[in-house]
């Protein structure tokens, strides 16, 4: 199937119909640890108590409008109601208490533009976004200009960062050649992107998955050499433009391929953004069957709407690593039919009202969206940003 028209399916996924498993995982990768078994009923402002009613003496506990879709209250309610404290376990236990967001704007959401955007723009858009306090922003790629001319400037980005502290600024890195540059240039971390699906392959990096994974290879022992650590991608997880369905276990192997090499951590990518939970889980569930589910990231583009979704079941499957881009900028330029990636404004407003903490300041965020997509001359895909800018100039009080 190629149309894009129609979700891919559970019949798209052979033999790996596992709806179920969100309330009864079996694999040991999703099972909740030990410790957020043992966690206490409450955890505000990311602190734990052993009793919710300290809580309302020490906090002061008010109940205001917000309270209703955030998890503290859900949390403060189970302290008198059983029925609540069950569903509360039903639903969140599992989920991390903290989630390291990879900005992946400067990247992935600038490779697709039209027009490049300058350099200075985009020094700026990092400084900015290293002050949201991001920890992970991903700075460009060291790719062939010829194939990605909007991020030709790779090595004066780098340049233009390397007084930027309290963030690591990873790049791509295709092959060696890209490698040594990224180093050269100061990159201090790589990341490398196979794909699942062959075509995709072909488009985005010329070469097979194999051929791929053997020039990956190369670029991984170089990195151990110099002790820089190297992300994997693999794109097309579920979708590909070319192909359509993308079978779950072709996505285990080349991601434990990468993983077996030595890359630290490895990001599944909806490339395509064509994935529902559906889909979305069979998939993460074989990948988890062979990869410790703390080395696993999530990369959603946001084509159908389905980003959050994605990200709701992947941390109630332990996944604590997401990939978003400011404003949902993003696309890449060998896959038709992607829009932009998922918002990080989207994803830490709903990471504050599950009570899960990211340290990324969404009000000093929004700023930043507003930036980029002045500068762009276009309205941010965040649908955070675009609500709470119409409601409140202080979106960090949300
Ligand atoms: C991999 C290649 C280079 C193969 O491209 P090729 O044409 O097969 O490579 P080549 O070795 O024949 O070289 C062609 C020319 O590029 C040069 N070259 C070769 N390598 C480099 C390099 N590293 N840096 C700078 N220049 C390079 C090389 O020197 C030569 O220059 P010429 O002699 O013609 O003047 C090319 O296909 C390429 O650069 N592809 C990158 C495409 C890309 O960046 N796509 C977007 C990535 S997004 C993605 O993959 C998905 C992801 C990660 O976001 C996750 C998701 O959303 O799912």
């Amino acid at each position: 199937m190629s149309s894009l028209e129609e979700p891919l399916g559970l019949d798209n996924m052979p033999r790996l119909s596992v709806i179920g498993r969100l309330q009864h995982c079996t694999s040991t990768a999703c099972r909740p640890r030990v410790d957020e078994m043992e966690m206490s009923n409450c955890l505000i402002e990311g602190r734990e108590c052993s009793s919710s009613n300290s809580c309302t003496e020490e906090y002061g506990w008010r109940r205001k409008p917000r309270d209703m879709f955030s998890r503290d209250s859900l949390i403060w309610k189970t302290s008198r109601n059983d029925r609540n404290q069950m569903i509360f376990n039903k639903f969140f236990r599992g989920m991390p208490r903290y989630v390291k967001i990879v900005e992946v704007g400067p990247r992935d959401g600038l490779q697709n533009e039209k027009v490049s955007v300058p350099t200075a723009v985009k020094v700026e858009l990092i400084q900015k976004l290293a002050s949201c306090g991001l920890s992970v922003i991903e700075a460009s790629s060291f790719v062939s200009p010829k194939w990605v001319p909007q991020l030709a400037d790779a090595k004066d980005v780098m340049q233009g960062i390397k007084d930027v502290h309290g963030a690591r600024f990873p790049v791509l890195t295709p092959n060696l050649k890209g490698f040594e540059a990224a180093i050269a240039a100061g990159a201090k971390e790589v990341a490398i992107f196979a794909s699942a699906s062959e075509s995709f392959s072909k488009s985005n990096i010329n070469c097979s998955i194999e051929e791929s994974l053997t020039r990956y290879h190369k670029v991984v022992t170089a990195a151990k050499k110099l002790a820089v650590p190297v992300r994997g991608y693999v794109s097309c997880v579920v979708g590909c433009p070319v192909e359509g369905a993308v079978p779950a276990e072709k996505v285990a192997y080349v991601a434990k391929e990468l993983y077996d090499m030595g890359c630290c951590e490895i990001s599944l990518g909806d490339t395509i953004g064509v994935g529902t939970p559906g889909t979305v889980i069979p998939m993460l569930e074989a990948v988890m069957s062979l990869i410790p589910v703390d080395k696993i990231a999530v990369h959603f583009h946001d084509t159908y709407g389905q980003s959050l979704s994605n990200i709701l079941v992947a941390l109630q499957m332990g996944i604590s690593v997401i990939d978003s881009s400011v404003a949902g900028l993003g696309g890449c330029p060998y896959a038709k039919g992607a829009s932009g990636n998922v918002a990080t404004e989207d994803v830490v407003y709903m990471l504050n009202g599950l009570g899960i903490k990211t340290n990324v300041d969404l009000g000093k965020l929004m700023a930043v969206g507003d930036f980029i997509c002045t500068h762009l001359g276009r309205q941010s895909g965040s649908k955070t940003a675009t609500a709470l800018s119409k409601i409140t100039a202080d979106a960090s009080k949300i």
